[in-house]
């Protein structure tokens, strides 16, 4: 049964799937202090929240059983995902489904800034009739400067345009040529400042975009301007603000989000040119439906093992790539497993190289598959999300080479691994009709399915070997199911690798070390 505790107000029909959920036990707790989260997390497999529930490292260290950490909604400012990947908690958000409500809700604020709305209301329903105070602007052939033209700044650029706006966009990652199918004018953050009467802000905050309006950029704004934040609090620096509007430069400012929340009671509201909204974005009750649906269905099929797409700590891999790279990664894994097996000495490089037809694709999944492969080997939990965390922390090099060349085969996977004590390398491929194939290992040709109980054995190419090899197994009741030998020179060094029935016991181990002719034994479970 996995146990889902929910710490923020979500809505009732968008968490219906997991209430329904045979294999699913919910825990509804808002408002908890930090103290009672800290307790109520222990026995969670997975954490659904808002904004509100502060997701810190504490939380996470104290979720000893959680696997997902899934956020109703877009900015996930307020769970700590370095701590998440660390753990190897997979962190999902929904990301779509309150654009149109944040979108809409920026176009309110852009119009009851033109139009003074909520003043006018204040004003009259206090029994003012002050029509000359109240005067506005139109928004009709306005510049509306849009900052970060992602998923809500671009809704918000067509009901700008359909008030017959001009829309100036900055955005790092917008094309000109998408820039152009939208409808806007593709722009630089100064262009942006400096010629737009309304300036909005959709990014997220980051290190970049904190105070990314600030004093500076007030100061080559045009006079009059007026500014919207409904994104997160600090990407508009707040003094700053204040002081433009101090200076007459701002003449207005809407506010949907802040610095610190709720902001109590925030200077800039003395000012009769600031409006605010408590983080209204996303509150509609269609967007609490959609981003509940689509949040608590990612948290069911992590907890059930399926596929999830929203993974903010996993980076997202469109739906053809997944496609075609989906019959490798179980022979990714195991080849990753099974190299790391063989290897001896402590882990120092991974260097994973892709052929044929896998060196046109963009192979880094199947990369994270491998390290998790050869990772599992060396630590516990590891999974998907932290095996690069984890190999970056351990000082472990990771490579990814493509290699043109094929060798007779459509495409292979080699990973090479170095330790402080030597290097091995295995290389596989999936074979039409067969499956999954370890076709080398290190110079040897081998032909060895990547699955149960192997026994991988490094000799002198000697007559006689093999059959002491299988005598040995014989009086330790070990049964061959498939055995392949491979040498480069006739009494050279040579490999055996021994596909057994059972588990290899260790005296088994122990006894074939004792024959002259071996010089190293491993026991290989796939
Ligand atoms: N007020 C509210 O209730 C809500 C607020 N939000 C906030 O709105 C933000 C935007 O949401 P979406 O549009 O869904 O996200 P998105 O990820 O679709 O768009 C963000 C855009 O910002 C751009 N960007 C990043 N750094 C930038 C920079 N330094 N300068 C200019 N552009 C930059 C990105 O390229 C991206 O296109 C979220 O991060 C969230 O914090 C989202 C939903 C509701
Ligand atoms: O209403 C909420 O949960 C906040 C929405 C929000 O800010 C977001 O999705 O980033």
């Amino acid at each position: 049964m996995h146990r889902v505790l929910i710490t923020d107000p979500l809505s009732n029909h968008g968490i219906e799937q997991l209430l329904q959920a045979e294999d699913v036990e919910v825990i509804q707790k808002t408002d908890l202090t930090p103290e009672q989260l800290l307790e109520e997390v222990k026995e969670a497999d997975a954490l659904l929240v808002r904004s509100q529930t502060q997701v810190t490292a504490e939380v996470i260290a104290a979720g000893k059983r959680l696997q997902a950490i899934g956020r109703a909604g877009v900015g996930v400012d307020n769970i700590d995902i370095p701590a998440a990947t660390s753990r190897g908690i997979v962190v999902v958000n929904a990301p779509d489904g309150n654009t149109v409500s944040t979108a809409e809700h920026t176009f309110a604020m852009l119009i009851s800034l033109a139009r003074n709305i909520p003043q006018g209301y204040r004003s009259t329903v206090q029994g003012e009739w002050n029509r000359k105070q109240f005067v506005g602007v139109e928004l009709n052939k306005k510049t509306l400067g849009i900052v970060g033209l992602g998923r809500i700044g671009t809704e918000l650029s067509k009901r700008a345009r359909a008030f017959h706006m001009k829309v100036l966009a900055f955005d790092p990652y917008l094309t000109q040529e998408r820039a152009q199918k939208i409808g806007v004018t593709q722009a630089t953050l100064d262009e942006v400042i400096a010629q737009s009467d309304f300036i909005t802000v959709h990014t997220p905050l980051t290190k970049e975009t904190r105070h990314l309006i600030n004093r500076d950029a007030f100061n080559r704004m045009k006079d009059g301007v007026r500014v919207i934040n409904c994104a997160r609090g600090g990407i508009i620096d707040e003094e700053a603000l204040a002081e433009a509007i101090r200076k007459g430069k701002v003449a207005g400012a809407a506010l949907d989000v802040f610095e610190t929340e709720p902001p109590g009671h925030h200077p800039l509201f003395d000012f009769p040119q600031v409006i605010a909204t408590p983080h209204l974005g996303a509150s509609t009750r269609e967007a609490q439906e959609n981003v509940a649906i689509d949040v608590a269905g990612e948290v069911l099929h992590i907890l059930r093992g399926e596929p999830f797409k929203n993974a903010v700590n996993l980076p997202s891999i469109p739906a053809e790539l997944q496609e075609k790279l989906r019959p490798y990664q179980t022979m990714a894994e195991k080849l990753g497993s099974f190299a790391s097996q063989a290897a001896e000495g402590a882990l120092q490089e991974v260097t994973v190289s892709f052929s044929g037809e896998l060196a046109e694709w963009d192979t880094a999944p199947l990369t994270r598959i491998i390290l998790k492969g050869v990772l599992s080997h060396y630590l516990s939990d590891v999974n998907y999300v932290n095996a690069p965390h984890l190999a970056k922390e351990r000082g472990v090099k990771v490579t990814e080479q493509k290699i043109s060349k094929r060798h007779g085969f459509t495409h292979l996977i080699r990973i090479h691994i170095a330790t402080d004590t030597g290097e091995i390398a295995i290389t596989g491929a999936l074979l039409n009709g067969l499956g999954p194939r370890i076709v080398r290992i290190d110079e040897y040709s081998v032909d060895v399915e990547p699955a149960g109980h192997q026994l991988l054995i490094q000799h002198h190419d000697r007559p006689g070997a093999i059959g002491r090899v299988g005598t040995i197994l014989g009086d330790h009741d070990v049964n061959i199911a498939a055995m392949q030998v491979g040498r480069r020179d006739i009494g050279g060094r040579a490999i055996m690798m021994l596909h057994v029935d059972k588990a290899v016991p260790e005296a088994l181990l122990e006894a074939l070390e004792q024959l002259d002719e071996i010089h190293r034994v491993t026991a290989i479970d796939l």
